[in-house]
């Protein structure tokens, strides 16, 4: 069992990738070599500090973390996602991601949406322990189907006037996967925070299987001779009734917002990589250069390692 706490998610992530590769032990599911820690608590103290670099060894594709947490809260399992990461088509049967998050976060068995029981349920009963968003159905995902959730559920707490928030994780490619999901929990966490008026508190991930694949091994070693980069995002907030009309805006890409909110900034990230991905290099590098705080710094820096081959990471290229 490890316990980490940082103030940041690059801290967070460079820690586990030491504490992974001292403590880990070998374990090859799916025929696929991983070190391993079993049990694994992760606390961020600051969820605004959201984004993972350790650069130049690992940096993330930000225009694929934000559209999938806004993919995930927009209850959606649309395949417009692979736009924004061809990888996860591998895990796709017939095309569908059949464990995709959002339609069971938002619309479980076609009908609950747990975001709004949640809010409900805080609202009526502010230091409630049962404000819990399930995602693991064991009616679909023994079916054998490839995608099987690697999150089973979230559970949020109001202690002390700040919203705590429990994430609890099956299983976490610490390198792939983690930097993406820290990002969508921490999003959805602070806009919690925001639906029951309160400030937003710690964020805690638990993680039964924490792992490096192989391949990734010796560049998580890497990152232990680089400092973490260390951002925080603006606060972000948008009243619950109107989230899903902010969310279908912003997908749509029907023209940036404009109005110099973090959505704002969302919207342009997404723009800036569709227009990377139709081949029109220069306008996307400059529609990420326009687009102010980190996330647009850390799409101009994902320009530069997409053109830069050898550093590229396996997952986006
Ligand atoms: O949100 C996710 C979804 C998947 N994975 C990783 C964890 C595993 O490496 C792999 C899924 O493989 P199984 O645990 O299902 O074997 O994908 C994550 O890290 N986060």
């Amino acid at each position: 069992m490890i316990v980490l706490t940082a103030d940041s998610a690059s801290e967070l992530f460079a820690a586990a990738c030491q504490a992974v590769l001292l403590n880990g032990k070998l374990a090859a599911p799916r025929d696929l070599t991983t070190t391993e820690v079993v049990g694994a608590h992760l606390c961020l103290t600051n969820p605004r500090r959201r984004l993972v670099a350790v650069p130049p060894i690992r940096m993330i594709n930000p225009a694929f973390a934000v559209a999938e947490a806004l993919w995930i809260l927009s209850g959606s399992d649309a395949p417009w996602i692979f736009d924004f990461n061809d990888n996860l088509r591998q895990y796709a049967d017939d095309g569908v991601l059949r464990g995709a998050y959002g339609p069971r976060i938002r619309h479980w068995d076609s009908g609950v949406d747990q975001l709004d029981a949640v809010v409900r349920k805080l609202t009526v009963d502010r230091q409630s322990r049962q404000a819990v968003v399930q995602i693991f159905d064991p009616a679909r995902d023994h079916r054998g189907y490839r995608d099987v959730p690697c999150t089973l559920g979230y559970r949020f707490f109001i202690r002390q006037g700040r919203l705590v928030m429990h994430t609890s994780m099956r299983s976490q490619d610490l390198w792939l996967g983690f930097p993406y999901d820290i990002f969508a929990t921490t999003l959805l966490h602070e806009l919690m925070a925001g639906w029951l008026g309160v400030e937003v508190g710690e964020y805690h991930h638990h993680v039964d299987s924490l792992h490096l694949y192989a391949e990734h091994a010796p560049a998580a070693a890497e990152c232990l001779h680089h400092e973490p980069a260390i951002t925080e995002m603006e606060p972000i907030a948008v009243a619950w009734p109107s989230l899903d009309a902010v969310l279908a805006q912003i997908i749509s890409g029907d023209g940036n917002l404009s109005d110099g909110t973090p959505w704002d900034t969302f919207s342009r990230m997404l723009t800036s990589y569709r227009t990377w991905k139709l081949g029109e290099r220069n306008l996307a590098r400059k529609l990420a250069h326009d687009t102010p705080g980190p996330l647009g710094a850390a799409l101009v820096a994902w320009y530069q390692h997409l053109t830069q081959p050898a550093l590229v990471s396996p997952e986006l290229a």
